[in-house]
């Protein structure tokens, strides 16, 4: 499986550990950088990953900021990409069963390193699970395409 990884300078120090295990546990892994940890803007690398996913150059992206929170907004812009900020493990496993996620974004200042590479670990081995779950991913989907014009008739849209 093919994993892209990209962060700012708040994720820098996390993104080296991280492309170490990943390619320890035989991931073809590809950083899309920075190569330093000068002080950067999350959403060029969030764009990044995005784009080498739903390109198909990559199977599943990781993104990570100081938060994990902007880095997944801009990944999840890429029509495509169904990213989220994960911090838990379980959340990691729901992430993918439930909602088919192929971009996560990780804190590297709010979660330890450990807890990110088993949370990794888990993003990269959990199915997506199917079932009823399938046409609410498909739902999500439908958000991609500027000719939706949007479920709730009763809201005036
Ligand atoms: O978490 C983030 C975005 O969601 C960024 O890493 C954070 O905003 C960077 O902040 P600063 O420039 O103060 O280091």
């Amino acid at each position: 499986m093919r994993v892209a990884i990209a962060s700012d300078h708040a994720g820098f120090d996390q993104k080296g550990p991280i492309v170490k295990h990943l390619r320890e546990e035989g991931y073809d892994v590809v950083d899309l950088g920075p190569r330093s940890g000068e002080r950067c803007d999350y959403p060029d690398f969030g764009d990044k990953v995005g784009r080498y996913v739903a390109s198909g150059k990559a199977d599943r992206g990781v993104v990570i900021c100081g938060t994990g929170l902007g880095i997944s907004m801009t990944a999840d812009k890429v029509p495509g990409v169904r990213a989220t900020p994960v911090q838990t493990v379980q959340f990691a496993q729901l992430a993918r069963e439930h909602n088919n996620a192929n971009v996560i974004g990780l804190s590297g200042r709010f979660v330890p390193l450990d807890t990110n590479e088993q949370i990794v670990d888990t993003f990269l081995t959990t199915e997506f699970a199917g079932g009823r779950h399938a046409a609410r991913v498909e739902k999500i989907m439908r958000e991609d395409d500027p000719s939706f014009a949007g479920v709730p008739e009763e809201f005036g849209l």
